[in-house]
């Protein structure tokens, strides 16, 4: 279990000044469009390394008018045992305010993946509702987030990756480039890209192994990469896919170099995600349905992260109702039930969440337990 007993909002978006208590691991935040709901579950996600739930700039997280910001949790492993309680602090670091600093029980931490280990959280946003009908980027870096959860050095494989992809485009767009310089930034290039497609091939192994997927009463997917990266990797070695990656991408130096960017890389992996029972591809399915793919997905994933670190993460669920029916919401709070961690849903009619009156603590911003303080 990984829950929040104690949540200290300083100058974070709407939020002044706020201290609240969750009175349970599971809170429903319901109250009107702009009251700050999605800005609580934010504030968590940001506890952990990243950009948060909405991929936020520094810039856009102080409140309106202030330069600096904080946000601290008490969290626990358990619910009601303060002893294996900690606390998280992150914020803009006072002397360079575009810097995120952190820090755990009142240490500074200069290894961002290093907090990820005190605690986790995974989470659905209504955005995520797009991902079937966006381009191949939203569905690979929905994917690299899942990857990122569990192996933070993911994101260093995708930089570096970039980078020399970057430098490659330069030098070619340069006539007459270096060819040995060429080869090496290739090389490199190709060692990232398996690297990166390799964890990727990993997840999406995981996330179809999920048998519990099935009994959660959403449907099931079942997720495929559209990658030829990884359809070498089911056939050869990892080093073998890397030497045939490099002379792959040497070979379309020519078209590269006319038409600007890479044909070949890590970059152009895309996430194809179906029914596990129908086979029906999400991109044919109703809202509703894509919905409660993607809830089932992030169950899974978190299912995953449990099994794989020993402790369930907490899960953020912004408007997870929205296009569901009543029998795919009466299966989502029974799997909440189920999951045994802290949980925050938000929504904007409490009616609607009336089946988890019994385990979970109803709040509406700026009233009650979270009314701002002086
Ligand atoms: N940096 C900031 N400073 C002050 N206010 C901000 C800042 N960033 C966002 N806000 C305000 O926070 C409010 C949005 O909060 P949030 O997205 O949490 O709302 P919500 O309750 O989830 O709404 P909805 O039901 O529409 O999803 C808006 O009124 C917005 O103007």
């Amino acid at each position: 279990m990984a829950c929040v007993t104690r949540l200290v909002l300083t100058d974070f978006r709407n939020y002044h000044h706020l201290s609240w208590k969750p009175a349970s691991p599971v809170t429903v935040i319901t109250g009107p469009n702009g009251s700050g709901k999605t800005n609580l579950l934010e504030a968590v996600s940001l506890l952990v390394p990243g950009r948060g739930l909405r991929g936020a700039r520094m810039d856009e997280l102080p409140r309106h008018g202030a330069s600096l910001w904080g946000v601290a949790a008490d969290v626990a492993a358990q619910w009601g045992d303060d002893a294996l309680s900690i606390q998280i602090a992150t914020g803009a670091d006072p002397v360079r305010p575009e810097r995120r600093a952190f820090r755990v029980d009142g240490q500074a931490q200069r290894n961002r993946d290093a907090v990820g280990e005190y605690f986790s959280a995974v989470w659905l946003t209504p955005q995520m509702d797009r991902l079937f009908q966006e381009g191949a980027g939203g569905r690979r870096r929905f994917l690299d987030r899942l990857v990122l959860a569990l192996e933070p050095g993911h994101a260093r494989e995708l930089a570096a990756h970039d980078r020399t992809m970057m430098q490659r485009s330069r030098l070619l767009a340069q006539r007459g480039a270096d060819g040995g310089w060429l080869n090496a930034l290739e090389r490199t290039m190709a060692r990232h890209a398996v690297a990166a497609v390799a964890a990727r091939v990993d997840m999406v192994a995981r996330l179809n192994a999920d048998e519990q997927a099935v009994a959660d009463g959403f449907p099931a997917a079942l997720l495929e990469l559209d990658c030829p990266i990884a359809g070498r990797l089911r056939e050869m070695p990892a080093l073998a896919v890397e030497d045939w990656l490099a002379e792959q991408i040497a070979g379309t130096r020519a078209i590269d170099s006319q038409r600007g960017g890479s044909r070949l890389g890590a970059h152009r992996t895309d996430l194809r995600m179906a029914d596990r029972l129908s086979l029906r591809p999400a991109s044919q399915s109703s809202t509703g349905q894509q919905k409660a793919l993607l809830l089932g997905i992030v169950l899974s994933h978190a299912r995953i992260l449990a099994a794989c670190r020993g402790q369930m993460p907490m899960l953020l669920l912004d408007e997870p109702l929205v296009h569901l029916d009543d029998v795919r919401r009466a299966a989502l709070f029974q799997a909440i039930g189920r999951m045994d961690t802290g949980v925050f849903l938000t929504g904007t009619d409490n009616e609607q969440f009336a089946p988890l009156r019994q385990i979970a603590e109803f709040v509406t911003p700026g009233e009650g337990n979270l009314a701002p303080r002086a």
